[in-house]
């Protein structure tokens, strides 16, 4: 044996370095610097006998140094910093070869002093080691094989499992000398306990070395196998705990049911005997909803199982509801993930799948009432039950719900013909296969093969329920979409509820304004935090049914593309019928369909609509109504709805005709009949506290004549009586000032100024004065009223005509004079009231001309007439929009005659109310000279007759 000096460092318990492993331990500072002079001293990286200490370190017995160790180089040393001074000394080594300590005393044991120091001390190498034989290696390769799969099969971390496939190839190929150098690889590298490691490196004989290797892997099979075996017997039991745990949950909820089915029976019974109904629970249980927080947890999960089973075999959704399910089953309850997947769940389950079993029975279900043969006249009557007049809108409606109707019926028919086709191929199928059964029985042989196995039995056809039509049923049922327009409080939304009771469809109002984010529509992705999904599918979820009517109101309101999404585009796929039946809310991740659903949708004005979004709608214009229509709608349908949403009747209180068109004109001016309603409500509560307080009195109700419609009370001092009719001169005590204390024009005719017809932003149409008035100047014309583009153009245009016809006017005394100049230099300031509101549009083209005109001649235009129509500067008037919201506004305005252009004849005769044309003059003109002369009358303007002999010729 060659020997040799080593300083010897010893490994603290349990610490064994075998030849070819690597390890970084820390040590002492004194062994720490003693290493860091070796490393000054030697050029090479300096070499170590690395020693175990077999004993564990106790007070009272010295350390005990093995016999054999392995010689280590130090690879790395790092030595601590001085900003951490407290750090220790950590080497690095990597064992060589196996050495022995050469004992210096015959006590064969070596000084204490050796495990505190690095003492230099004899060692020896044993000689080269003998090839073992093939028998013991082939043993080893086998035992070593069978751990390393072991150990692979059960890793897992597939970085793992590579290595050890790695290995295990590697040691197929190995040759016998070879061996010896592998054991000491793979017991270095496994699990093993601490003698055994001790035992492979006192053992320098190649041979016994394999020998007691194979031992110990085998050892370490059947231990790594038991393991396994007692955690896989371990899981059994705790599967068979949960097992255990749900059909007691369930025990609990059947036990539970049963009690509330007898508790109910008997708390009819005994309701009917005595009028006790509000008896407590039999059994004496709490009833709190608040209790029993578990039973209540499990009956929740076991609602959404339900849910998730009840959904189509194989659909999406039913895909995604198991996954989930699966997900939630293995994440422990409370933590956040857990919640996340449950609300999911919730909301994925609360979803009217189509073809899901129905959870409610049939009977809660509203009845189909679409098939009815009275469908169309019940549905007439439903929306005149809830609107007066409109009777275009609702011929429309009814068209609109005949189509709906015929489509659904078509649908269901091709369903049941399907059906029916399908049952006939059943038929045969079985009848075929039944011979097939008759002739093998007839052959002889008894094998009994009545059909084939994959064919599935008959399925039963379950009927038609109203919303579950089903993918395949549905093809067609959709109508056009429709967009009500028009100003607030004519009736869109309501129109749009009316329209669902007669489909007897449940109605969903989706309010769209404001909405700015496209994730509202769509839901966000469930990576976001306290993410949902969006309106459509909330709406979804609370309808219960994917035939529900579905209001998008005020889509003109929705707002534009910005950096979270484009809100429009999403609500395009939700309308568009060649992409809704697969709607993909971001949340809920599974496609939705939405064909089934009605959507109808409400604007102000069209303006802001997208044009791909109108190009879906079909549009449907609400107008404002005419005096004489709000009293209908008031004494019809808001009196009645405010007085039983005030608990009173038409006994307590009669407003009278007077009384309501005061309300009506001094209290609101608007197109619609919101603020009529409010101030209408307003009026029925004063009368109720009134009333309230009468009764308080010991008043009683009774009429004391029929003309004053008084009730009298006797009281102690005297009588005091509740007057149920309400007149005009009350008014102003229970409403307070009223807002339009006056007329919305000047009575009084003033030079420049004349009235133009608008429609404002709302969609409401009124008069607007276009005033003039002439200032010390340049000959300028100043614009002002928050004017738009396009209407200081037509202002400028209106004063070239004026300019232009100055001399024929009457207004300057030659053709090349300007009016603006000539006698005095005036500007020309043109303002239209209301400042702080935008103003465009081409339409005041002839007012402004009319005022010009007034201005610099002094004539007056009276203030009972407004116009609108756009001019062009050969002085043609050309047509305009909204004449119907503008007639309208005129009507309410107390105007009389309203000048029109020629071409929008046919927008009055089409859609101004009768009642309103009869009460007022409609001039059409085709130039601005019959617009003046229609205005100012006729004559009024001293034209010189040569202008008017060019003109003709013109
Ligand atoms: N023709 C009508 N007959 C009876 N009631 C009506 C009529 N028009 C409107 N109403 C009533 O006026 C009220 C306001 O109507 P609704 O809410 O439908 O207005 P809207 O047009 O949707 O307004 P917005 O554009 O502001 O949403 C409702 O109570 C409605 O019943």
């Amino acid at each position: 044996m060659a020997s040799s000096k080593l300083p010897v460092l010893a490994l603290p318990h349990p610490l064994i370095l075998l030849p070819t492993s690597r390890f970084t331990m820390p040590v002492s500072q004194q062994i720490g610097e003693a290493i860091l002079s070796l490393i000054d001293e030697s050029d090479a990286l300096p070499v170590l006998a690395a020693v175990p200490i077999t004993n564990p370190p106790s007070d009272n017995t010295s350390p005990v140094l093995s016999e054999w160790g392995t010689a280590a180089r130090v690879l790395r040393m790092v030595k601590p910093t001085a900003r951490n001074p407290r750090q220790p000394y950590l080497i690095s080594l990597h064992g060589l070869t196996r050495i022995r300590l050469i004992a210096t005393s015959d006590t064969n044991s070596f000084p204490p002093e050796l495990a505190a120091d690095l003492t230099l001390q004899d060692i020896e190498y044993p000689p080269t080691e003998r090839t073992p034989s093939s028998e013991t290696v082939e043993k080893f390769k086998h035992s070593a094989l069978r751990l390393l799969d072991r150990l692979g099969r059960d890793s897992t971390q597939q970085v793992r499992k590579d290595s050890y496939r790695k290995i295990a190839s590697m040691l197929e190929d190995i040759t016998n000398s070879r061996a010896p150098w592998m054991a000491d690889v793979l017991v270095g590298s496994i699990n093993g306990e601490y003698s055994d490691k001790l035992a492979i490196l006192c053992t320098p004989d190649a041979e016994a070395r394999l020998k007691l290797a194979t031992d110990i892997f085998l050892k370490q099979t059947s231990i790594v196998e038991v393991s396994k075996k007692i955690a896989t017997a371990v899981d059994e039991s705790l599967s068979k705990q949960q097992k255990e745990f749900f059909l007691r949950q369930q025990l609990a909820a059947i036990t539970r049911e049963l009690h509330a089915l007898t508790r109910s029976n008997s708390g009819s019974s005994s309701t009917s005997n005595s009028n006790l109904s509000t008896s407590a629970p039999a059994d004496g249980a709490s009833g709190s909803e608040l209790d029993d927080d578990e039973q209540h947890e499990a009956d929740d999960m076991a609602e959404l199982k339900r849910r998730i089973e009840a959904m189509e075999p194989g659909s999406e959704e039913r895909k995604m509801g198991v996954r989930e399910w699966r997900r939630l089953k293995r994440i422990p309850q409370g933590s956040v993930e857990h919640g996340v997947i449950r609300s999911y769940l919730e909301w994925l389950t609360a979803i009217p799948w189509p073809n899901s079993t129905p959870l409610t029975s049939d009977a809660q279900q509203p009845q189909p009432v679409i098939r009815d043969r009275a469908f169309l006249a019940a549905a007439r009557a439903q929306l005149d039950a809830d609107h007066f007049g409109l009777e275009k809108i609702k011929k429309r409606l009814i068209e609109y719900l005949a189509v709906v109707r015929l489509k659904e019926m078509n649908a269901e028919r091709e369903a049941r013909a399907e059906d029916d086709r399908r049952r006939e191929q059943e038929k045969e199928a079985n009848a075929a296969a039944n011979a097939k059964e008759a002739t093998v029985k007839k052959d002889g042989n008894m094998a009994v093969v009545p059909y084939d196995r994959k064919q599935q039995p008959p399925q039963p056809v379950l009927p038609a329920v109203p919303g579950k039509t089903g993918r395949l049923g549905k093809k067609g049922v959709k109508g056009p979409i429709l967009l009500f327009v028009g100003p607030p409080g004519t009736g869109k939304t309501s129109l749009g509820q009316s329209v669902a009771k007669a489909l007897g469809r449940p109605f969903q109002r989706i309010s769209l304004g404001g909405v700015r984010d496209e994730a509202e529509i769509r839901g966000h992705r469930r990576t976001y935090v306290a993410s949902g999904p969006g309106l459509i599918v909330q709406a979804l979820r609370k309808a219960g049914r994917l035939d529900a009517v579905m209001l998008l109101d005020e889509i003109d309101k929705i707002g534009q593309s910005n950096f979270h999404g484009d809100p429009g585009a999403a609500l395009l796929e939700v309308l568009d019928p060649e992409q809704n039946h697969t709607f993909n809310d971001h949340y809920i991740n599974v496609p939705i369909d939405l064909s089934q659903v009605l959507f109808i949708c409400t604007a102000n004005s069209l303006e802001t609509i997208s044009a791909p979004l109108l190009d879906r709608c079909e549009i449907i214009q609400l107008s404002g109504y005419t005096y004489d229509e709000k009293m209908h709608i008031a004494r019809r349908f808001l009196l009645p709805k405010q007085l039983q949403a005030n608990g009173l009747d038409d006994s307590h209180i009669t407003i009278t005709e007077p009384a309501l068109l005061h309300i009506a004109t001094r209290y609101t001016r608007e197109a619609g009949v919101r603020s009529l309603e409010r101030a209408i409500g307003s009026v029925v509560r004063y009368k109720a506290v009134e009333w309230a307080e009468f009764m308080d009195e010991g008043g009683e109700a009774r009429d004391v004549g029929k003309d004053d419609g008084a009730v009298v009370v006797a009281e102690k001092g005297g009588k005091r009586a509740y007057r149920r009719v309400v007149e005009e001169h009350e008014i102003e005590k229970i409403l307070g000032i009223a807002r339009w204390d006056g007329e919305e024009r000047d009575m009084e005719e003033r030079r420049g100024v004349v009235y133009g017809l608008v429609v404002m932003g709302q969609g409401e149409g009124g008069i607007l004065p276009v005033e003039t008035i002439a200032v010390p100047g340049t000959g300028q014309l100043k614009l002002t009223g928050s004017l738009g583009d396009v209407i200081k153009e037509s202002g400028e245009l209106a004063l070239s005509w004026v300019k232009t016809h100055a001399y024929d006017l009457g207004i300057t005394n030659s053709r090349t004079q300007d009016p603006l100049k000539v006698p005095d230099t005036i500007d020309i300031h043109l303002h239209l009231p209301a400042g702080a509101q935008k103003k465009d549009g081409p339409s005041a083209g002839i007012a402004m001309t009319c005022a010009f005109v007034s201005l610099l001649t002094g004539a007056c235009v009276p203030t009972n007439i407004a116009m609108t129509g756009e001019i062009t500067l050969r002085g043609r008037v050309t047509p305009v929009g909204g004449i119907k919201e503008k007639v309208l506004g005129a009507h309410r305005a107390q105007i009389t005659k309203v000048i029109l252009p020629w071409a929008n004849r046919k927008d009055v005769e089409h859609d101004v109310a009768l009642e309103v044309r009869n009460e007022m003059e409609f001039v059409f003109v085709r130039t601005v000279r019959e617009a003046l002369e229609a205005a100012f009358g006729k004559n009024r303007l001293g034209w010189r007759r040569e202008a008017m002999l060019l003109e003709s010729r013109l």
